[in-house]
């Protein structure tokens, strides 16, 4: 698929007639989020450096117990800069370089949480179905290059980093998973939170590669927030959120690589449903262009063998609590999406709406744990 629009927003600011752009953007994105001042010297080393730069904030009521919990977070999403064929140490210093650059940018405009999208030190080859070379970007989770390399960012710029890679677990016979690994902005590894929804679906043949993460929902107590991750296809599944947040996540990222003929209609809704069914904020980021691979792949439905995944579309934004979102970063170019938030509007948004207090979860998971026999009777009510 060709990669199309620059993005939604450029073509609603283009063609909208002025007088109607605001309550458009009301309608559609529950108002106009506040534009960041970010600093011109971050301003123009993004523009250097290649890369889209947006900023904007959410805010909360002022409370008279509690002070405001203000936080910024950094999305980053990319291409892969170098092509599939290259050597694989070689792509991953390229993609480490790139990190690099932009994080220092995110730094100068005060982020403290910055997040990277699913699987960010390779190419999403999974479409291949071949093992070699991709297994051996596989590292470890706790002390492989990357983490090393993100630890030393997270020290250098006091920021907690969500890096989210293929995982080798050496200590389980070798096995692989797609983790996210959470390092805490004093560079310690506080965990990782693996993948728990495989996809299968059109050509993304994960499965190949690894089983569902048993790490379950795991919630990172950060200096800045509690924060999850819940990685990809796993922003399909209601429940899936629901019980990050269950174990107090107030701030929910989800990395993915994801394709326009695939998803990017369910795009701006998932996560930001998922945003207000749970009153916390919510950040998907996706991956950008097209990745090309030497040896054609079919996709198992009688079509022709083709080359490539399709384009991946960016579009990383952040959804609050209360419905509102940012607009989304561009669909073709890489871009930083630098979002600040008070996160007492969690519970704010809870005190109003009570999703939690009426969500009657008792009769829900009493049915559920029935529906999950093999012998279950659906309750259908016949003439
Ligand atoms: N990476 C991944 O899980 N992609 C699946 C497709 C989707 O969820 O949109």
């Amino acid at each position: 698929m060709a990669e199309g629009l620059e993005s939604l927003e450029s073509c609603l600011e283009q063609y909208i007639p002025p007088e109607d752009l605001a309550e458009v953007k009301r309608i559609l994105y529950g108002g106009e989020a506040r534009k960041l001042d970010l600093p011109a010297a971050a301003l123009s080393a993004a523009q250097e450096r290649d890369f889209e730069l947006q900023g904007y904030g959410f805010e909360a009521a002022p409370e008279q117990l509690r002070r405001p919990r203000i936080v910024r977070v950094g999305l980053v999403q990319n291409k892969i800069p170098l092509p599939t064929e290259t050597a694989v140490a070689v792509q991953v210093a390229a993609l480490h370089r790139r990190i690099e650059e932009i994080v220092e940018v995110a730094a100068v405009c005060g982020v403290n949480i910055v997040c990277f999208q699913e699987a960010w030190t390779m190419p999403f080859a999974f479409c291949t179905r071949e093992k070699l070379p991709w297994t051996e970007f596989a590292e470890s989770a706790e002390d492989g290059p990357t983490t090393k390399f993100c630890q030393e960012l997270a020290k250098k710029y006091n920021m907690v980093v969500v890096s989210p890679i293929l995982e080798r677990d050496e200590i389980h016979g070798g096995t692989l998973w797609n983790a996210a690994v959470v390092i805490s902005n004093s560079g310690a590894v506080l965990g990782k939170s693996r993948k728990n929804h495989i996809p299968r679906v059109g050509d993304f043949n994960e499965s190949t590669y690894y089983m569902e993460g048993n790490t379950g929902h795991p919630v990172f107590q950060t200096q800045f927030g509690t924060i999850a991750v819940n990685i990809c296809y796993g922003r399909h599944h209601p429940l899936n959120w629901l019980m990050f947040s269950m174990n107090g996540a107030e701030i929910i990222f989800n990395p993915s690589a994801t394709i326009g003929s695939l998803s990017e209609s369910l795009w701006p809704i998932e996560a930001r449903n998922a945003a207000i069914a749970n009153h916390c904020f919510t950040c998907p980021i996706n991956r950008v262009g097209t990745e090309y691979y030497k040896n054609a792949f079919t996709s198992g439905d009688g079509g022709k063998a083709h080359h490539d995944l399709g384009h991946f579309y960016g579009s990383s934004y952040v959804a609050a609590p209360d419905g509102s979102r940012t607009p989304g970063l561009s669909r073709t170019q890489d871009g930083l999406l630098v979002v600040e938030m008070d996160l007492n509007l969690c519970r704010q948004v809870s005190d109003k709406w009570n999703f939690k207090m009426t969500g009657r979860y008792e009769m829900y998971a009493d049915k559920l744990t029935e529906a999950v026999q093999p012998y279950f009777i659906p309750n259908i009510i016949k003439e």
